[in-house]
């Protein structure tokens, strides 16, 4: 495994690292990103048998061509040294850290897995990072943690631990996370880094998550934390471009062409202006498209 710094996003699904069944079949559900838990979803009596799980899950389960997260325990914590040697020994896709709330905080973590590497003979690099921005301290530091390494794979806004810290709940319409939203969104472009939205942990409320997906999606996100197979077909859904949305961007390419021929950045489609941030949105378009196997190479349509 190797970190790849761009690639697919859209879905990230967290996997509890105590639990054998889980870990062993995550990669049949076509996530995106598999994100190992060893933090909350595992209590503290099972932290080194988790962390035994995923070293040998990683060394040895089929994952389906999912990039390879691990979600290690907080540097204030006891787990943390033992977490990052294994991972890093393991040969990990991206190591997420809960609770980031400076760029000293990934600065450690990148020393730290540097250590490991030469430890255990794994190329320097070959790593990424993510942070996880869970309070009110992190959301401000957001721009500083995301430049804080060219390591950096994303930043996560993380719903339950921050809206804890800032002493609310959550609610249906996610007006206690907008700034943090906001504000995690802003730094993650910015830097160049991925930005993903916080889970969504009502399995049975599929408007709300339908809803708030959209919500992030329209932001600008680039794919959400999921807790549950059931969630992924949803947000592919909202994230992937449809049929009408890949046959403009195509037209808007061949447009710009033609503009091009005729020594001109900018043409009138439809009535409607086509100029260089229109032809950079429709690339986006094509890339994902192409990216999801939406279209092939020529840009037929081949999605369903
Ligand atoms: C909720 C539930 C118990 C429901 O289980 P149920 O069994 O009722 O679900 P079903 O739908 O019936 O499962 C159908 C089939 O899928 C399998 N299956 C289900 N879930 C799967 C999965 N995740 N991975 C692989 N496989 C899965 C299941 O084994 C079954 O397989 P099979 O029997 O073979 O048919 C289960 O999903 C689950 O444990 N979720 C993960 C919870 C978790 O990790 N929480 C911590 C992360 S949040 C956090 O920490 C807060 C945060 O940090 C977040 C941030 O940063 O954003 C913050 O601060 O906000
Ligand atoms: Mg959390």
């Amino acid at each position: 495994m190797t970190y790849v710094k761009n690639r697919l996003r859209r879905t990230m699904m967290f996997v509890p690292g105590n639990n054998p069944a889980m870990v062993k079949d995550a990669g049949i559900y076509g996530a995106d990103s598999i994100m190992l838990d060893l933090e909350d979803a595992v209590s503290l009596t099972e932290k080194d048998a988790a962390r035994m799980l995923v070293f040998n899950a990683i060394k040895t389960v089929d994952f389906g061509g999912a990039e390879v997260v691990v979600r290690i325990n907080g540097q204030d914590t006891p787990f943390y040294d033992e977490d990052v040697k294994a991972m890093v020994r393991a040969g990990v896709d991206v190591i997420r850290l809960p609770k980031t709330e400076s760029a000293a905080m990934i600065k450690k973590l990148v020393a730290d897995m540097e250590k490991a590497e030469e430890e255990y003979g794994v190329e320097k690099g070959s790593i990424g990072v993510m942070a996880a921005i869970e309070s009110a301290k992190g959301v401000l530091n957001a721009p500083e943690i995301a430049t804080a390494t060219p390591l950096m794979m994303g930043l996560a806004v993380s719903g339950e631990d921050y809206t804890a810290d800032m002493h609310t709940h959550r609610y249906p319409d996610g007006r206690e996370l907008e700034f943090a939203r906001n504000m995690v969104l802003q730094a993650a472009r910015a830097a160049d880094v991925y930005a993903f939205d916080t889970v969504f942990s009502n399995m049975n409320d599929t408007e709300g998550f339908y809803r708030e997906t959209k919500y992030i999606y329209e932001l600008g996100y680039d794919g959400k934390s999921l807790v549950n197979p059931r969630q992924i077909p949803m947000v592919n859904k909202v994230f992937n471009p449809t049929k009408d949305e890949i046959e403009n961007a195509l037209a808007v390419q061949n447009a710009i062409q033609e503009a091009k021929a005729k020594g001109s950045g900018v043409i009138s489609m439809n009535g409607k202006m086509v100029d260089k941030p229109v032809v950079e949105k429709a690339d986006r378009v094509i890339e994902t498209a192409k990216a999801s196997n939406l279209i092939d190479e020529e840009g037929n349509y081949i999605g369903e």
